[in-house]
């Protein structure tokens, strides 16, 4: 039921998860001239293991690549975080054109898409467990602008037609996302929630201060994906990010001058 009515609209979400009006709430819009340089912030570290890429998923919100974790193989440590979290899975969100489709904003502007590496706290045993703590879970966020085609995106885009309705799932092996990474990875840090139902308010973000580019060939292909399952009415994948939500007082910290 929760992914059935994830994006009947994000303004509806409160009826049902009284979250959405919660005091750490995610997206948000970052105004850089209003974060504050920490200078203690330590330097991300991800490490990822390809071989720990398992499956591609149509979960009817998005599509998530779906990482093994049963030891520290694909981790990412330093940064703001203390201690060792583990890569999970890694999804996107879109718009259904080129100037939308991004869930955190930069001085109000929105990119065509943003990249989520969710990572779970190994302190707690699970990934479940971990998404109902207030550090169980980060997430590093990459904004995609639409620019040079990125040949390394292409090999999840090829997969796209394997899960085209929501629930359908096919092999996916061999896939560093540090690929997906760009040059600096000067970040900027706060605490936050899910994104979508159930917005539990788990989650450090990390988001990344400088884009990678992804071809407009994009644009296309997402519009392979359904939001519908198989034998119901086609419904396009567009547009499934959440607008900013209040700062409710939260100082975002930079990692970079
Ligand atoms: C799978 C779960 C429910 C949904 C969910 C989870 C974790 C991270 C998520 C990240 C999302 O995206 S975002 N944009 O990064 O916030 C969207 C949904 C997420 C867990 C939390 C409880 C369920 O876990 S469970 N079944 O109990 O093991
Ligand atoms: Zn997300």
């Amino acid at each position: 039921h929760v992914l059935n009515t994830v994006f009947v609209g994000p303004e509806k979400w409160a009826e049902n998860f009284p979250l959405a009006n919660g005091p750490r709430q995610s997206p948000i819009n970052i105004v850089p001239k209003e974060t504050q340089y920490d200078p203690s912030l330590k330097a991300l570290k991800l490490k990822y293991d390809p071989s720990n890429a398992k499956g591609i998923l149509n979960n009817g919100h998005s599509f998530q690549v779906d990482f093994v974790d049963d030891t520290d193989s694909s981790t990412l440590t330093g940064g703001p975080i203390s201690g060792t979290y583990r890569l999970k899975q890694f999804h996107f969100h879109w718009g259904a054109s080129d100037n939308r489709g991004s869930e955190h904003t930069v001085n109000g502007i929105k990119f065509a898409c943003e990249l989520h590496l969710v990572h779970w706290n190994t302190k707690y045993p699970s990934f479940g467990e971990a998404a109902s703590q207030p550090d169980g879970l980060a997430v590093v966020g990459v904004f995609l602008k639409i620019g040079a085609a990125n040949p390394r995106i292409q090999r999840v885009l090829d997969a796209f037609d394997a899960i085209k309705t929501k629930g359908k799932q096919a092999s996916f092996s061999n896939f560093d996302p540090k690929t997906l990474l760009p040059g600096s990875l000067d970040y900027w840090t706060y605490e936050g929630s899910l994104t979508t139902p159930p917005l539990l308010e788990s989650v450090t973000w990390i988001v990344l201060k400088e884009p990678i580019s992804v071809s407009p060939l994009l644009l296309i292909i997402k519009n392979g994906l359904l939001f519908s399952g198989e034998g119901e009415p086609p419904c396009c994948m567009v547009d499934n990010y959440r607008p900013p939500q209040q700062l409710k007082g939260r100082q975002v910290f930079a990692s970079f001058k």
